[in-house]
């Protein structure tokens, strides 16, 4: 099986730290990095420390583009981009007392561009996953990432769509291999709040009988649950110190998605997904292989 990630609209995230940031000042960064990003870049990141065949679709454009896959090619991540007139976006994220980020919303992607987009999805087999997941760009209809389900349903693919409200409701009837909800984005959905687990588990099971092969409800430190056709597991979180929060959901995504491409076991899947998430959240960047395979060994699943 080969895993497929869609970004539509990728970004260079630009990193610059400070000690604090004063509004309405100049303030003086005391360091600045351009990293790679897009929630489907990172999944293709993890894949890629994680071995597994993957290729990252999406949109590129201008200098801001090249730059990008520039440094996807030096991570080795294998990447078949369509080329677009505008720049790809900079995304700006502050590292002070807190964090603060500020994501553009993209270049227009024109018709012609999409079009030829669509065309690669053509070269899908029934073994491909494919993982879409963060904003959608400029110009790209609402419905484009189900227009997109539709073309890879054609192939005989499995999908997963990271999303959350009423789209991830609106996919289900499309059988997803997976929805990776976090608990607030599960009780937005069924505009609740949860007070017990049960609750929880209760309104996960609900995702999984609309049409989702599996159901992963993340709880960030409060570890997470898998329900399945038949099961419901828990993983206990893992203990470390969490350093940065960004592209922990996305490293879930990819490890469950990784795992269950060359398994086809939901449960192991899950158990890698909690590794690659947490790894993530204890790293300053998305997680290599070493940290990954670090907490793979701690993770511990109870069946409930
Ligand atoms: N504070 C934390 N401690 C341990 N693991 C964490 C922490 N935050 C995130 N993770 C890991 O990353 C996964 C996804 O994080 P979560 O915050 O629930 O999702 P999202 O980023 O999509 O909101 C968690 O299930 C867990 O495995
Ligand atoms: O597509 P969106 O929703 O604007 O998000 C893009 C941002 O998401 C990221 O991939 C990180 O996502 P998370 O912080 O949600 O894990 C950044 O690298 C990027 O700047």
């Amino acid at each position: 099986m080969k895993v497929y990630t869609i970004t539509v609209n990728p970004s260079l995230d630009y990193v610059m730290s400070l000690d604090s940031l004063n509004l309405g000042e100049v303030n003086r960064a005391t360091e600045a990095t351009l990293f790679a990003g897009g929630k489907g870049i990172n999944v293709s990141q993890i894949l890629t420390q994680l071995d597994v065949e993957n290729c990252a679709l999406g949109f590129l454009g201008g200098s801001t583009g090249q730059e990008l896959l520039q440094q996807l090619n030096q991570k080795k991540i294998k990447s078949d981009f369509t080329t677009i007139l505008e720049k790809t976006r900079i995304n700006v994220k502050v590292k002070a007392d807190q964090e603060t980020e500020i994501n553009a919303s993209g270049p227009k992607i024109s018709m012609q561009e999409q079009h030829t987009f669509k065309t690669k999805l053509t070269q899908l087999t029934p073994d491909d996953i494919v993982v879409m997941s963060g904003s959608l760009a400029k110009g790209l209809p609402d419905d484009f990432y189900f227009q997109l389900i539709d073309l890879i349903k054609e192939q005989g693919s499995q999908f997963v769509l990271d999303t959350s409200g009423q789209s991830l409701l609106d996919c289900l009837a499309k059988k997803p291999l997976m929805v990776k909800p976090n608990h607030h984005e599960l009780a937005d959905i069924f505009d609740t709040t949860f007070t017990n687990q049960e609750a929880i588990i209760e309104h996960g099971r609900k995702l999984q009988q609309l049409g989702a092969q599996n159901v992963i409800v993340s709880m960030a430190g409060d570890g997470a649950y898998l329900i399945t056709e038949d099961e419901v597991y828990y993983a206990k979180p893992l203990e470390g110190k969490v350093v940065n929060s960004v592209g922990a959901g996305d490293s879930m995504v990819a490890g469950f998605v990784g795992t269950y491409s060359q398994t086809q076991d939901a449960i192991e899947a899950f158990k890698m997904g909690v590794a690659c998430g947490s790894a993530t959240a204890f790293t300053e960047d998305i997680a290599t292989e070493p940290q990954i395979n670090q907490q793979l060994k701690h993770v511990e699943i109870i069946e409930i």
